[in-house]
């Protein structure tokens, strides 16, 4: 899926360089262009690509020190120039735009549902949002910014892939120890999802294309990205285990989300050698990520990739039903104070809950 990034903040300028480096490194040419975008001037520094700061009147390049609200009003001030710096890199071969931002802070967190929004109404291709959600234990600010974050992107994007930074995390390392190892982590399965579609070499019917992806999340609402990969054998009839392990794998340990498996779409890309991947493997898979998520709507396909393993890539669409999602707009309430103790029935409520004020 031939892809336009933009970062917003400072973890959505540098999520958004490891997924240009990596889609460079690889050589898959699905990433046709990045920007960066921010309200702090240092942070713009270090990036590999054109930058434009924002809300230099209100805050002097200086950040806008987690106010979410503040991050919203300088992107609305500003967005002209920011549509203005996309001038030209989004073409006819353009299929997606995506913002990437940590929702817990102020630039990234405010800054992208309003881009998203501005986008949409320009352009006729999808824009997703790459959200990153805060780990637990960052404080109650991160919390509350991400939870009107989140339902604000959720209605103003295509659909928003969200990536959990404890899923990323390693033991006993600090969040922002961690930060180069998750990113890359990030870029490796969003990378791989992005060029799966533009698979030129052992073109079949079985390869995957761009349009399942989009269908996919069509739908709209949160998306996860699952992956797993393990050594392959030179033959295809040897490989039906490591695709199924690698599926379960995938969906039950290896998502952006834990514990997002229930789903109202998805989409099981098997990557490998084209003739190493057992067609019979690949429908079990696909036949098992159906009964797992309760889908009935469950895409398949390969990415044809010269490699001695085999990976398992899963796109989930629609996971806002799963009790990670609600764990966290659970958390994000009780950081606003009074919500703990109110009982839901239906969890798709959460959406219209009045007491987590959208940012727009
Ligand atoms: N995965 C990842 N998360 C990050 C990174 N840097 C910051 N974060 C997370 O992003 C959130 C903070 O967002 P930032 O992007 O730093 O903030 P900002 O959007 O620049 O906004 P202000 O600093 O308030 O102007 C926190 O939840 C951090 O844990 C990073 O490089 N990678």
């Amino acid at each position: 899926m031939k892809t336009v990034l933009i970062g917003v903040g400072q973890a959505g300028g540098k999520l958004t360089a490891a997924l240009q480096s990596f889609d460079q490194q690889m050589g898959f040419g699905a990433v046709l262009g990045a920007i960066g975008v921010n309200t702090a001037k240092t942070d713009l520094q270090s990036l590999p690509f054109e930058t434009v700061l924002i809300g230099q009147d209100r805050v002097n390049g200086h950040g806008v020190g987690g106010d979410n609200e503040l991050g919203a009003e300088v992107m609305q001030a500003d967005k002209t120039e920011v549509m203005s710096a996309l001038d030209g890199r989004i073409t006819a071969q353009t299929e997606s735009i995506f913002v990437v931002a940590g929702l817990g802070g102020g630039s990234g967190s405010g800054g992208a549902p309003v881009l998203a929004k501005a986008l949409r109404r320009v352009y006729d291709i999808p824009v997703y949002v790459l959200g990153i959600l805060p780990g637990q234990d960052e404080g109650a600010m991160y919390q509350v910014n991400a939870g009107r974050s989140l339902k604000t992107v959720a209605r103003e994007s295509d659909a928003v892939l969200l990536v959990d930074n404890d899923a990323f995390r390693s033991s006993g390392e600090s969040m922002s120890e961690g930060f180069d190892a998750i990113n890359d982590a990030i870029a490796r399965r969003v990378g791989l999802l992005l060029a799966a579609g533009e698979a030129v070499e052992g073109v079949g019917e079985s390869v995957v294309d761009s349009s399942e992806v989009i269908n996919t999340l069509r739908a709209g609402g949160i998306a996860a990205l699952g992956y797993a990969s393990a050594e392959a054998s030179e033959v295809a009839e040897e490989n039906i285990n490591a695709v199924m392990s690698t599926t379960r794998r995938s969906l039950l340990t290896g998502t952006s989300l834990p514990d997002a498996s229930d789903a109202d779409s998805a989409l099981v890309i098997i990557a490998g050698k084209p003739d190493t991947i057992p067609r019979k493997g690949v429908e079990r898979a696909r036949r098992w990520v159906e009964d797992e998520t309760g889908s009935m709507q469950v895409r398949g396909g390969d990415f044809p990739l010269e490699s001695g393993r085999i990976a398992s890539l899963i796109l989930l669409g629609g996971v806002e039903r799963s009790d990670r999602v609600e764990a966290f707009m659970e958390r994000a309430r009780e950081a606003i104070e009074h919500a703990a103790t109110e009982e839901r029935e239906d969890p798709k409520e959460m959406w219209h809950n009045d007491e987590l004020d959208d940012l727009l």
